[in-house]
């Protein structure tokens, strides 16, 4: 479940400027198990957007609610535990270069204290799903770029995240891979991961009918076909932050291997 009220983010300005405006005053509710893809023009604050529910950023107006947490009240101890609950697939992919696709694949699984027996036989079968299990020894510079994206898709999927945000993650894929791509993406939907997809598109949102979020200049301009009635069913919206709460704009710095593809994002 993803909620934003009146959500927005300034990012901020390295020389001591006003920095520059990416999201302002998103209203939205996304129910557990929906699937809906985010569209708009280049700039228009998809990544950013994403990066908020991913909450690898935090949000400088309003509120955000992600799978029961409130970003702007959440300690920093408490995110990275989240983040774990969120697959996230990234346009440069961040995969880790010493690790080979295997090991990339297999990091969330580690993480979470999955035993090395019982992990192989997933990221195995993920690996095949991403038609790379004959690759799985390679090294993301052995990799090209739609193989690298392949195994960045895995590595967010295998240990069934939650909350699933996707930035344009078909871009470097041929129609076949992308369709095969998208059909992985909806059945972890069909099991109940909450999924969000941002791409350029029209072809897949077609061929794939879902709720499309639309942004242009960081607002969010139409929301074609969710049900606004859903919020009902999920309790009242969240009240705003407390007057003098702190709402960071950066992540917190605990070691993490999100952090690490963060620090290089
Ligand atoms: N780290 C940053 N610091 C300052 N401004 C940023 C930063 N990242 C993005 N922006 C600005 O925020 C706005 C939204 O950028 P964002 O990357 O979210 O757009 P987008 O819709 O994902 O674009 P694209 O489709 O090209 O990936 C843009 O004006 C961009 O220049």
């Amino acid at each position: 479940m993803v909620r934003f009220s009146d959500a927005g983010l300034r990012y901020p300005d390295p020389a001591g400027g006003e920095g520059q405006v990416a999201l302002h005053g998103l209203r939205f509710f996304l129910p557990p198990g929906s699937f809906t893809w985010l569209t708009g023009a280049s700039g228009a604050g998809k990544t950013t957007l994403l990066r908020l529910m991913q909450c690898a950023l935090r949000p400088s107006e309003g509120e955000i609610e992600v799978l029961g947490v409130r970003l702007s009240r959440a300690r920093r101890s408490a995110l990275p535990p989240l983040r774990r609950r969120i697959g996230a697939v990234f346009q440069d992919y961040r995969l880790l270069p010493y690790l080979n696709a295997f090991d990339n694949v297999a990091l969330p699984l580690r993480l979470a204290g999955r035993l090395e027996s019982s992990l192989r036989a997933d990221v195995t079968e993920i690996l095949r799903w991403v038609g790379l299990a004959s690759r799985a020894d390679a090294l993301p510079q052995q990799l090209s770029g739609g193989e690298q994206q392949r195994v960045a898709i895995a590595r967010a999927v295998v240990a069934r995240p939650e909350l699933l945000v996707a930035d344009e993650p078909t871009g470097n894929l041929d129609p076949r891979q992308a369709h095969r791509t998208l059909a992985l993406l909806t059945e972890m939907n069909r099991l109940g991961t909450t999924v969000v997809i941002a791409t350029h598109s029209q072809e897949l949102v077609d061929a794939f009918p879902a709720p499309v979020m639309r942004l242009s200049h960081g607002r969010l301009v139409s929301f074609e076909g969710h049900d606004p009635g859903e919020v009902e069913a999920y309790g009242a919206e969240t009240s705003p932050p407390a007057p003098g709460s702190k709402n960071e704009t950066e992540p917190d710095d605990e070691a993490d291997p999100d952090e690490e593809d963060e620090r290089n994002g």
